[in-house]
């Protein structure tokens, strides 16, 4: 497969092509995702939950992201790999780039930040020094102690419009991809329209540029339960190839998130 960059992904929401991206945290499931036809990786602060076992992704460290990583990047030279920061480890402008950096040195091709607008300076600083950034809103689980819970966001006409334009507010100072999670799908659709940059969702309908899972649901081996927006898609393909396959075929053609995977 061709090597994929931030102008492919940008030609593919022009061309309407969707976006396919798993969660990848070792060099084995990396080349899997890389010869089973996923775009891109994200090396999840998730791993805090489905590798190390936590109840939330705050206890994760940039070191932590920096090793998987490093583990992704050497399953295929080829991938497209974004890394998470971390909880609090872009709280100022200077700790965005020092934190970076390691994560970019790591093998990085981008680095991924939860929130709207206040990031703007960080994210200006971010690609101003050559670092791409995605943004990430809605279910931002870094605030999952804010939310007080794992709760879908964005319910509200208010927090809708915020949302909005926090999404262009982070295409205003540079973010080139963003990822949605955990919102209504039309306001993922609102969204997606609303700023030139793709979307990729996760629990946000089909009519986002793309789709994002983490690899465990995708399985069906996360600790204890799957959320109400994925699936398990090596039930009914019975090998691992054949569920990449299927999920990058699904959401490729709309038939994944279908209405039982999304939230209106
Ligand atoms: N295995 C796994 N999958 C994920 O998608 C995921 C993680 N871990 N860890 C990091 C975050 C946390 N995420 C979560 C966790 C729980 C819900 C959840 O309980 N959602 C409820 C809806 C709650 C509501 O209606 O407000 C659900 O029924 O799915 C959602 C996202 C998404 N991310
Ligand atoms: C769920 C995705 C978007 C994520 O941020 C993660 O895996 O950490
Ligand atoms: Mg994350």
């Amino acid at each position: 497969m061709a090597k994929i960059s931030v102008s492919t992904l940008a030609k593919k929401k022009q061309a309407g092509e969707k976006i396919t991206s798993l969660t990848a945290y070792d060099a084995s499931f990396a080349k899997l995702f890389a010869d089973n036809g996923v775009d891109a990786v994200l090396v999840g602060d998730s791993l805090g939950m489905v590798l190390q076992g936590s109840d939330d992704t705050l206890a994760v460290s940039i070191e932590d992201i920096a090793y998987h990583t490093r583990c992704v990047r050497a399953g295929s030279r080829d991938l497209f790999v974004i890394a998470d920061m971390p909880f609090m480890t872009y709280n100022t402008v200077a700790a965005s780039c020092e934190n970076a950096a390691k994560l970019m040195r790591a093998g990085a091709n981008m680095v991924k930040v939860e929130g709207g607008e206040w990031l703007h300076d960080s994210i200006r600083a971010l690609t101003q020094q050559g670092v791409p950034v995605c943004g990430h809103l809605g279910l931002t689980p870094q605030s999952v102690h804010v939310f007080g819970g794992f709760k879908i966001q964005g319910r509200d006409q208010a927090q809708a419009q915020k949302m909005i334009a926090d999404a262009q507010a982070l295409e205003q100072a540079g973010a080139q991809l963003l990822v949605l999670e955990c919102i209504p799908s039309a306001l993922a659709k609102a969204i997606t329209d609303a700023v030139s940059i793709p979307t990729i969702g996760i629990g946000a309908g089909n009519q986002t540029d793309g789709q994002i899972l983490v690899m465990h649901d995708l399985v069906g081996i996360s600790a204890g339960y799957i959320p109400k927006f994925s699936k398990n898609f090596l039930a009914e393909t019975g090998n691992m190839p054949a569920a990449v396959q299927k999920f990058c075929e699904d959401v490729k053609s709309g038939a994944f998130p279908g209405p039982d995977h999304e939230f209106n």
